[in-house]
């Protein structure tokens, strides 16, 4: 078997096309919105809680970090079964509570410290993330009391935050967050009353199954996209397992459809349906997906998968779904360069404040393979069907688009190298080895 994939460095990836399939099962790492919150809601609770199937990318071993420096006990971090003993009083952090590339960890981080009487924080996180907007989880939090200083009147880390008792709001949400809808259930958490966020369309609603699951007093109404929570409430610690993340077998589901020959099979993904939008829009371009064995674990939808080889034709992307496939607009894209016709991406204007401004990352690093993608304020026009070039393109220190253009790659004509693949490791840190695991040569 020629290996189509060669780390140049770390950090750079080559992919060499070649006459291979992609065949058999690939173990799928675990949700990363479902590790964040079991970290988190762990370390809040009483008594001792257990991670199975956690995440061990970056982007959670933030979250891990901040929540030892602020007083909870957590066991070293694996994929069999992480213990923490929870602290409901969190402690002052000795030092500049990181956050890192993640910005899940800052934006409920910020809910949960801003509500804590009495204390003190600074929080930040590496330069992408000090580039992100926090206006959208300060300015809610703001208007429940909360007393927080950052660049740009509170928008950007670093920020401080002085804790206090809150009060509670109902928060009618501009944008569909799971980011922003959490932090306020976290601020409401500790917060007498009742909190309540509307949204405009229903975003992934871990958080809420979650606190349920924990003991938290919370009304969800799916129609209403509400959710309210009745604070001050304490958590009781539970037991978690973490499915896979359907984020992180997006990229496999891409792969073995735009790959002849190829079959895969992804057990326990996680189908939550406020994350599924992703299959929806595959199903609906032609691809060969089967969900199998649908069960309830810890609360959350999980199914088996598999996936093969079959022709695509572009689709429409727009309204209500964008923020049930939000993360997988990078590798959708892919799947459009390789589908017949043009696909159309609209209202996803929330992807210009990811780790990277992901639409003109896509569009000039896909153009530089030969895909004739046009830039839209909110979106993008992929045309499809012509065959990719191998390039020169650069992940733009941005996970998902390394992971995105390693897909690319295996079917374009000619290398592809790919600098700062690393940034992989934020959600899939043996994301390389997986992929050689599963080409194979005819
Ligand atoms: O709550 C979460 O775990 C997440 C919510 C989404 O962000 P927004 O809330 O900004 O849409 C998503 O893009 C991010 O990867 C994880
Ligand atoms: C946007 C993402 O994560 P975060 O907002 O937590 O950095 C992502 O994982 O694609």
């Amino acid at each position: 078997m020629t290996t189509a994939l060669t780390l140049l460095a770390p950090d750079t990836w080559q992919i060499r096309p070649g006459d291979y399939a992609l065949q058999g099962t690939v173990m799928i790492p675990g949700d990363k919105s479902i590790s964040h919150r079991a970290l988190m809601l762990g370390a809040l609770a009483a008594g001792q809680t257990e991670i199975r199937g956690l995440l061990l990318g970056d982007d959670p071993r933030s979250t891990a970090a901040c929540f030892q420096a602020l007083g909870a006990t957590i066991s070293e971090l694996n994929s069999d079964c992480v213990v923490i003993q929870g602290i409901g009083n969190l402690q002052e952090a000795a030092d500049v509570l990181d956050a890192g590339n993640s910005g899940t960890t800052l934006r409920l981080m910020l809910g949960i410290l801003a509500s804590q009487p009495g204390k003190f924080y600074a929080v930040t996180g590496d330069s992408s993330l000090r580039g992100r907007p926090m206006k959208r989880v300060v300015q809610p939090l703001q208007s429940m009391g909360a007393t927080i200083w950052g660049r740009g009147q509170g928008n950007f880390a670093p920020l401080a935050v002085q804790g206090q008792t809150l009060q509670a709001i109902h928060y009618h949400s501009p944008i569909a967050s799971a980011q922003v809808k959490s932090c306020l259930l976290l601020a409401g958490l500790h917060t007498p009353g009742i909190t309540t966020i509307t949204e405009p369309a229903l975003s992934r609603d871990h958080s809420e199954r979650m606190l349920k699951a924990f003991g938290a007093t919370l009304e969800v109404d799916p129609e209403l996209c509400q959710v309210s929570i009745t604070g001050p409430g304490q958590l009781q610690g539970q037991q978690v397992t973490v499915p896979g993340d359907i984020s992180s077998a997006a990229f496999w589901l891409v792969a073995a459809a735009i790959t002849p020959g190829s079959e895969l099979f992804l057990p326990n993904v996680g189908v939550n349906p406020t994350r599924t939008g992703v299959l929806e829009v595959l199903e609906a371009m032609g691809a060969n997906i089967t969900q199998e064995n649908m069960r309830i674990v810890t609360g959350e939808p999980v199914a088996d998968l598999r996936v093969s080889s079959s022709p695509l034709q572009a689709t429409v992307i727009e309204g209500k779904i964008l923020p049930r496939l939000i993360d997988e607009v990078p590798i959708l894209a892919v799947a459009a360069a390789f589908a017949q016709g043009t696909t159309v991406i609209r209202d996803a204007a929330e992807l210009r404040v990811k780790e990277s401004d992901r639409l003109q990352a896509i569009a000039t690093q896909l153009g530089r393979m030969g895909v004739k993608v046009t830039e839209l304020p909110d979106g993008l026009e992929i045309i499809g069907g012509e065959v990719l070039q191998g390039a020169e393109v650069d992940s733009w220190g941005d996970h998902r688009m390394a992971m995105s253009l390693a897909i690319a790659g295996l079917q374009a004509k000619g290398t592809t190298t790919i600098q700062r693949g690393a940034a992989a490791t934020v959600s899939y840190p043996n994301f390389t080895e997986s992929l050689e695991a599963v080409l194979q040569s005819p």
